[in-house]
């Protein structure tokens, strides 16, 4: 299976998406196809054996719209050029619309003023030259509105495209009448005339639809942005030859030179360093990071004080900045829970709606008598009843705050991810990685027996060699001081290890040179039946070592040879600097923060208690953290977890939000919810922010759309007309869904002021 992100152009409303929506899904080889009507895109997946990328375009087009493909190039361009183009068509029907409807407008102003206008001439108000004037707003600059109507008719259905169709329509039609029977319309006492109603809502409606497109493509420049970022050329050494390519013909293994000021243009790792790189456009962290060799490098950050040299270990759609890209799109593309009820309010609107509007027919004729009074209100009901704003409310928002969160290093995965982070209310933290900056280093050793005999170096040998094999940090931390204590690395590599075993949350074991050897907490030791109480030469209790360490909180790691204690190690992880203030700030947002770690509950309690943590859960094995998660969810909170991707994976998929620190590789991002790109602890509470107040404006722009649908469609259908005489003239509905398009969108782009 193959999943592929449609740009989609030419969706006037949420029905035009279920119509692209069925056309793919009726696509052999089609698995299934989803379509989001205010982000524009359609996110197909399909069995690349029976059908390919072209076949699916083709069925968008045949339904009647176009589609680009939304990672290639070349799609984003055409996309471009179709956008330029719809842009500009709409722009000159606004403009000919404009200029009828002024027109027809100052033909009407004797009508509604009492004095006479010696500089308008009377022919401006016949109603032939209204006829002459109108014709072509409706016939050309309408035709949209028309087309899509009939499309939506042959399907049976209505959207609204039908509404405004029906309304100007209906306006235009009964106002022949009196332009061609002129005396027996006089007769009855009424030859009014409605060509400017219908003009001057066409106009205004278009005119909405201009602004709104226009607003629209800026809840996409984070994309575009993010698509600016990729670099073009890349400096390729291979062999004695160094030459400039595309980016494209790049491989993976390649050379490639990075001058001091450039972008580097692929993920590698540097082999040739050392320099600072700012890497602000991919993790939103401004101040430039430390590369030397061995560290690995993003694609797209710019190399700052150095020359680098690297090796390319990603390249195509496997690079960081492909992958945020494609993240970010498919999180704008997702469907935000809180949208479905506005999905369905508009799927049933329309025939709700129209039928309002024949009552309001009915009901007027039957009270008035009078058909063009009945007929100007209910084209006011259906002009006003379009639910377009309410179909935009969700997604623009969700458009704009993805992308925001992007720009400052925090990965949304889908909508849903984004509105449920403003429900947290307990946020859990992993220690080690987490709140520490996961580079651990052996503080203190003690050996039992002292450092006779080189005894000292023969049992860090025998540890070293042992953690060799394991990739838990504290493992690293044990093999470096074995190092750093002047160990040689080959020295660590020669000693043959039989049967090893990693018991994960407990330590390792394993033969060497014919000794049993193991190192691992104290219980474990307890639990496998060996003496713990010892006593080292100079008379004091290993317990003793280990509670002064740990109250530092330090981790204490015991060494057992051939089934006795000989060696402690005590090993520290330093808090990060974000840690204190980020967690005093998650509290100021009213969490509770705690703490989860597979380490023991002093050298945790240590740890907390730096981080201003006081909820702590200790010694927790990596497969009992997800059961720790579901404990707090229990009592009924809504919990994320905060780890940093591989090992937490259980407990990030069982919480609410899960939220993967650090890097953006490819296991962390698939299990975590949120993705945050640095190590900064801070981006949790940018993320928890972000969302408040993306589900802050989203109700704003719901409440602006349902209360102007439910407040407008009343007034226009006349119910304040025997109170107050107030009604609403079609020309004001106009205006007025206009409006309404434009001030959620609007609404939605204040959101680009978020800052974290
Ligand atoms: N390879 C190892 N070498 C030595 N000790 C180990 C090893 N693996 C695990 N341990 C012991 O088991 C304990 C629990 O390990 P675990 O990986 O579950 O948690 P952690 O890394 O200490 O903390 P966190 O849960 O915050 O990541 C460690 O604190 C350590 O004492
Ligand atoms: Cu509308
Ligand atoms: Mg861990």
């Amino acid at each position: 299976m193959k999943s592929l992100s449609l740009k989609l152009q030419g969706m006037s409303c949420a029905a035009c998406a279920s119509t692209i929506e069925k056309a793919l899904n009726q696509t052999p080889g089609v698995i299934d196809g989803q379509v989001n009507f205010g982000a524009e895109q359609a996110q197909v997946n399909y069995d690349p054996d029976r059908t390919s990328t072209d076949a699916i375009v083709h069925a968008v087009e045949a339904a009647g719209y176009q589609a680009f493909p939304a990672t290639s190039a070349t799609g984003e361009d055409e996309l471009e050029a179709a956008q330029r183009q719809a842009q500009q068509d709409l722009t000159w029907r606004v403009a000919v619309g404009v200029v009828a409807s002024m027109l027809l407008m100052l033909g009407m102003v004797p009508m509604a003023l009492p004095w006479h206008l010696p500089f308008l001439p009377p022919w401006l108000h016949h109603p032939w030259t209204q006829l002459i004037l109108a014709t072509p707003v409706l016939v050309w600059c309408g035709q949209p509105f028309f087309t899509g109507a009939w499309k939506a008719l042959k399907r049976g259905s209505a959207d609204m495209n039908s509404l405004i169709a029906l309304g100007t329509g209906a306006a235009y039609i009964y106002s022949l009448f009196p332009t061609i029977f002129p005396n027996w319309f006089a007769a009855q006492g009424r030859p009014e005339v409605y060509f400017e109603v219908s003009a001057m809502v066409i106009t205004l409606v278009l005119l909405g639809r201009l602004l709104e497109h226009r607003a629209r493509r800026q809840t996409s420049a984070a994309i575009r942005k993010l698509m600016g970022l990729q670099p073009q050329t890349a400096r390729v050494r291979r062999g004695d030859t160094l030459d400039t390519l595309p980016v494209e013909q790049v491989q993976l293994g390649d050379i490639v030179l990075v001058k001091p000021g450039e972008q580097i243009p692929l993920d590698g790792e540097v082999v040739r360093g050392p320099s600072t790189v700012d890497e602000s456009m991919v993790t939103g962290e401004s101040i430039p990071v430390e590369k030397s060799v061995g560290d690995e490098v993003i694609g797209a950050t710019l190399n700052k004080t150095g020359s680098l040299q690297l090796r390319v270990t990603r390249v195509g759609q496997d690079t960081t900045l492909a992958q945020i890209i494609r993240l970010v799109q498919q999180a704008q593309a997702s469907k935000a829970p809180i949208q479905k009820l506005a999905d369905q309010v508009t799927a049933i609107f329309v025939p709700v709606v129209l039928l309002i509007a024949a009552a309001t027919c009915v009901v007027w004729l039957l009270a008035t008598g009078e058909l063009s009074l009945a007929l100007i209100n209910t084209v006011g009901v259906l002009i006003i009843a379009c639910p377009c704003a309410l179909g935009l409310a969700t997604p623009t928002s969700i458009m704009v705050a993805t992308g925001k969160g992007a720009d400052y290093g925090v990965l949304f995965k889908g909508a849903d991810s984004l509105e449920l982070a403003h429900k947290i209310q307990t946020v859990v933290l992993d220690k080690t990685g987490t709140l520490t900056a996961g580079q651990p280093t052996v503080n203190n050793f003690i050996a039992v027996e002292g450092t006779a005999q080189g005894n000292e170096q023969q049992l860090l040998r025998l540890a070293a060699a042992l953690e060799h094999y394991s990739e838990h940090p504290l493992a690293e931390a044990v093999v470096r001081y074995a190092r750093d204590q002047g160990i040689p690395q080959s020295d660590i590599n020669a000693l043959d290890v039989t049967d090893f075993a990693a018991v994960t949350g407990r330590g390792v074991t394993g033969e060497i040179d014919a000794h049993a050897v193991r190192l691992g907490t104290r219980d474990w030791l307890v639990d496998q039946g060996l003496p713990v109480e010892v006593t080292t030469k100079q008379g004091t209790s290993l317990s003793a070592y280990q509670a002064t360490w740990e109250q530092a909180g330090q981790t204490v790691v015991w060494l057992a040879v051939d089934g006795n204690v000989v060696a402690l190690f005590g090993i520290a992880d330093t808090l990060k600097p974000s840690a204190a203030e980020a967690v005093d700030r998650l509290k100021r947002l009213g969490l509770t923060v705690a703490m989860l770690t597979g380490d023991n509950p002093q050298t945790a309690r240590a740890i907390a208690r730096q981080a201003h943590i006081t909820d702590v859960k200790a010694q927790v094995r990596p497969d009992g953290k997800a059961d720790a998660i579901q404990a707090f969810q229990a009592k009924s909170r809504k919990v994320a977890m905060v780890g940093d991707g591989i090992n937490d994976a259980p407990a990030l998929a069982q919480a609410d939000v899960g939220m993967a620190i650090g890097t953006g590789t490819d296991v962390a991002m698939a299990a975590s919810d949120i993705t945050l790109m640095t190590d900064d602890l801070h981006g949790i509470v940018t993320a928890i922010r972000l969302s408040r107040a993306t589900l802050g404006n989203i109700r704003q722009n719901l409440f602006f759309a349902f209360v102007y649908n439910s407040l407008g469609i009343p007034i226009a259908a006349g119910v304040l007309y025997p109170i107050w005489g107030l009604q609403l003239s079609p020309v004001l509905a106009g205006a007025a869904m206009a409006l309404s398009s434009v001030s959620v969108v609007t609404n939605a782009l204040r959101l680009r002021r978020f800052q974290p």
